[in-house]
């Protein structure tokens, strides 16, 4: 088989304060995360995107510690997942590539050729596929690929997603079932998915199969679990003005607080390590509101980690993804997608769904460059200059 490989993709978070800008505008350049019309835009809206949300960002970096223990948990991760598969019998090496911090897809991608890998198992640590986490991911190794003839000789193959994955069940059904169990009635204990919103047209418009991903994922899980208590789903970090999937986990919960329920057990869906959205947004944020709506047994079910269990799924995942045909990247996103192409190509005339999308843009446009004129006291084209 020659020498084998496994990449771990994930999103990436800012190690120290100093990070949370970079970090930020790295992420909003991204445009599987904010979609124009026009590349050019991209850029000079990261900047001021980054350059407004800076401040709210690293308040809240500042209340888990400092920074993102993503890297440590997703390296703990890596190391555990060798170990793993080296007592199955398969030798591999493991790589980090991060989106949008240290280390970079990039990095990893360079560390893998010096390696001369001959077999690459890529695996994001998103459970569910999005156009927005793995999806992005894809897109910028397909590219990091078609430029690198030397890579083009790696047998290598997509894992797209894997919430069905026995293993992975298993471990968030015993993580749940440990936080049930220590309510003073079990079975009363309300069971509340909370999935990383994506913006409502990634899905309507884009194909994006997240939300029917998070929604079968929740349904495995309650099956796996195999108990009488009550479930519900909802979304949570919505950024920015557009309508994100719904409902909102910040009003979900008082709502729940309304109807008479004491014990919440919240279960974060979309994210198999601990960062900031479970230890400040959840662990603080949503603990505030939901003892404000008279929930005082708030439980929040910890993230997966290094659960031996849930490392043994990584390891069938990969020696499986060995065994199969392999999957290419193109493959794996349009395989994905519900077939729309987004943004739509061509332009079509009269009143179609093309000329909305197009004439919604336009108009964003329109008032994006007025706040930007507004707020900075300088016009669009200004602020391309700056860059
Ligand atoms: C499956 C998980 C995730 C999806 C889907 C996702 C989509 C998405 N995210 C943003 C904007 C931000 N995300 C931020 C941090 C962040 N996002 C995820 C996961 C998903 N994002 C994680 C694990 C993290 C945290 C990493 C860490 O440091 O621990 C941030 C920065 C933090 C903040 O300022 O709140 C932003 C901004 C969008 C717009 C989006 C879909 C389009
Ligand atoms: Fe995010
Ligand atoms: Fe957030």
């Amino acid at each position: 088989m020659g020498r084998v490989g496994v990449l771990l993709l994930n999103l990436g978070g800012p190690d120290k304060l100093e990070d949370v800008r970079p970090f930020l505008y790295n992420l909003f350049s991204d445009p599987e995360i904010i979609r124009l019309p026009f590349t050019w835009l991209q850029k000079p809206l990261a900047w001021w995107i980054s350059s407004r949300r800076v401040q709210k960002s690293q308040e809240n970096y500042k209340q888990i510690g400092g920074g993102s223990p993503l890297r440590r948990i997703t390296e703990a991760q890596g190391e555990a997942l060798r170990e793993q598969l080296d007592d199955l019998g398969q030798d591999a090496k493991i790589y980090v590539g991060m989106r949008y911090w240290h280390p970079y897809t990039e990095e990893a991608i360079a560390k893998i050729t010096q390696d001369n890998i001959d077999r690459l198992v890529i695996l994001p640590l998103y459970p569910q596929f999005s156009i927005s986490t793995s999806g992005s991911s894809f897109r910028l190794l397909d590219k990091i690929w078609q430029e690198n003839p030397k890579l083009q000789l790696i047998d290598y193959t997509v894992i797209p997603s894997w919430y069905k994955s026995t293993g992975y069940l298993q471990a968030m059904a015993q993580l749940i079932d440990q936080q049930i169990e220590q309510c003073p009635n079990p079975d009363e204990a309300q069971i509340f998915f909370s999935a990383h919103g994506v913006p409502k047209s990634y899905v309507e418009e884009a194909g994006d199969p997240y939300q029917q991903e998070i929604e079968e994922c929740t349904h495995l899980i309650m099956q796996t679990l195999n108990r009488p208590n009550s479930h519900v789903l909802a979304y949570q970090s919505r950024v920015g003005p557009v309508e994100w999937l719904q409902p909102y986990t910040e009003e979900a919960i008082p709502e729940l607080g309304e109807k008479g329920v004491k014990d919440l057990v919240v279960v974060p869906i979309s994210f198999v390590s601990e960062h900031i959205e479970t230890l400040q947004e959840i662990d603080i944020e949503y603990r505030e509101l939901a003892e404000e709506a008279g929930i005082h047994n708030f439980r929040r079910v910890p993230a997966l980690n290094t659960h031996p269990v849930f490392i043994k799924a990584l390891a069938d995942l990969v020696l499986d993804a060995l065994k199969a045909p392999s999957l290419k990247f193109a493959q794996a996103t349009q395989w994905k997608k519900k077939v729309r192409i987004y943004p739509p190509e061509g332009w079509e005339w009269g009143m179609t769904s093309s000329a909305e999308v197009w004439n919604g843009r336009i108009a964003m446009l329109g008032f994006i460059a007025l706040i930007i004129e507004l707020v900075t006291g300088h016009g669009l084209l200004h602020l391309v200059g700056l860059l």
